[in-house]
């Protein structure tokens, strides 16, 4: 459950936020699956007391006992020897009522790798959904419940930045876990400042990936599909700026124009489809808008970049386009500055090794980045001067849960997944043991 990789998006619908419910069509694409109320400060209130009255009760069982109902990871303190046979000890400890707030574009994954590591180190957890995609944290919520998790520990409240800004003022919460954009993100952390909140931000990014001639030129290629069109682009940690060194750019885009044209783009719920629709028709719109921007910033588009019908009928009226590869960039267009979430590789030539990293770290971002090299000591050194959080060398995008993720700069702090997410979800408390008489200066 809390390490499931799906990265295909299971519906391509836009979820609305009103009253009442609908069945769904699940193979009609552009339709309401289903409709959710807001939650309002009641609601909120009422999750994150239900919450913590289980925490108190969650919190003092032993880790096995958790241990029966979440995999819950080796949580210890450690034992510090002082003078005269007395000693100091330290007790990881939960934190109390965590908030996880969502982005769409990973809905299972983002309530998972949050509540999981929570729940595991003793919290209970509210978590609150994009408005885009409600549904799927539910489902998560009822596999938790079949697990055994208490009536209570883990809440799904719905809707948009009021329930969001509801959810990080209550004054019974500890922690907020964000991920979502990086105007959003600062509000968070705003917010979460004036009650001295802890906080995790999983923000954007604008990720270089760095291809040199040296390198193994069809896994290059493969990478950088990987890097951009995975989840229609719909990735924070896509490596959106590929910076490729001159000697082999005209090899690099003819091999690479030729597998994008080739991606089959249909219905996800397909075996053989590798792109979906766009979340949204404002999203789609979004996207393309930035292609038409970089067509005059004076970008030449080498495939895709418009909007597609399958030819699948039932597909009519989804947020389909054709995957773009842009070509004749520079650092100074918009395509390369900003966050696209779309489609959309943006190729710029480099000359050296030094100029580069420069220009790769030259952004606000810092969430991942990678190298294509066969040099061993180039990709560490490499890996070692990019301002990112991640750097993939000789591959994109592999992010198992057993590996730290977060961002360096305004790409947020913090990480999930791995061992070091149980920093994030607990304190620390030192307890020190007196083995002989007070030594008492008064
Ligand atoms: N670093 C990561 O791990 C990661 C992962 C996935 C997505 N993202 C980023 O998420 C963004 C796309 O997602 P999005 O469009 O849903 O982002 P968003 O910032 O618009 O929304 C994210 C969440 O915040 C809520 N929200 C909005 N305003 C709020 C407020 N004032 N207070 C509290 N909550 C509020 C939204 O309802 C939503 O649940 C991209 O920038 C992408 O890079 C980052």
């Amino acid at each position: 459950m809390i390490g499931c990789t799906t990265w295909l998006h299971p519906y391509v619908f836009y979820l609305g936020a009103q009253p009442a419910c609908k069945p769904a069509n699940l193979v009609c694409v552009g339709r309401i699956l289903c409709q959710m109320v807001p939650c309002g400060a009641e609601e909120v209130d009422e999750a994150i007391k239900s919450a913590h009255a289980a925490y108190l009760q969650w919190r003092k069982m032993a880790g096995m006992e958790r241990a029966r109902v979440i995999c819950v990871l080796f949580i210890k303190g450690q034992h510090i020897q002082l003078p005269g046979g007395s000693f100091a000890y330290t007790r990881r400890e939960p934190l109390g009522v965590c908030v996880g707030i969502g982005a769409w574009n990973y809905p299972f994954q983002i309530a998972s790798w949050k509540s999981a590591p929570a729940l595991a180190c003793g919290n209970a957890m509210v978590f609150k959904p994009s408005p885009m995609t409600p549904v799927t944290a539910v489902i998560l919520a009822e596999i938790y419940k079949e697990a055994g998790v208490p009536d209570g520990l883990f809440c799904v409240v719905q809707g948009g930045a009021d329930t969001g800004t509801l959810l990080c003022q209550h004054p019974k919460v500890a922690k907020v876990s964000f991920t979502g954009s990086v105007p959003t993100g600062k509000k968070v952390m705003e917010m979460s400042a004036k009650g001295v909140k802890q906080v995790t931000l999983e923000l954007g990014g604008k990720s270089p990936l760095l291809i040199f001639k040296d390198c193994e030129l069809e896994n290059a290629v493969k990478g950088a599909l990987m890097a951009n069109f995975l989840t229609q682009g719909e990735v924070c940690c896509n490596g959106t700026r590929v910076y490729v060194q001159r000697e082999i750019m005209p090899q690099f885009l003819e091999k690479v124009v030729k597998r994008t044209k080739a991606i089959p783009v249909g219905d996800p719920l397909l075996d053989g489809t590798r792109m979906g629709a766009l979340i949204s028709k404002p999203h789609l719109e979004k996207v393309l808008g930035f292609v038409s921007q970089a067509k005059k910033e004076g970008a030449k588009v080498l495939c895709g970049g418009e909007p597609i019908v399958p030819s699948d009928p039932n597909l009519k009226g989804g947020y389909f386009m054709a995957p773009c590869v842009l070509d004749n960039c520079r650092d100074d267009m918009t395509c390369v500055k900003e966050e696209i979430f779309g489609p959309v590789m943006s190729v710029l030539p480099f000359d050296t090794e030094e100029e580069v990293i420069g220009r790769a770290n030259n952004t606000t971002f810092g969430l991942a980045s990678g190298v294509f090299t066969r040099d061993i000591s180039r990709a560490h050194r490499v890996a070692e001067n990019l301002e990112a959080g991640t750097c993939f060398i000789n591959n994109y995008n592999i992010s198992p849960v057993e590996v730290p993720f977060g961002g360096y700069k305004m790409s947020g702090f913090g990480r999930e997944n791995g061992q070091v997410t149980i920093e994030y979800y607990s304190q620390l408390k030192t307890v020190v043991v007196e083995m002989g008489d007070v030594d008492s200066l008064f």
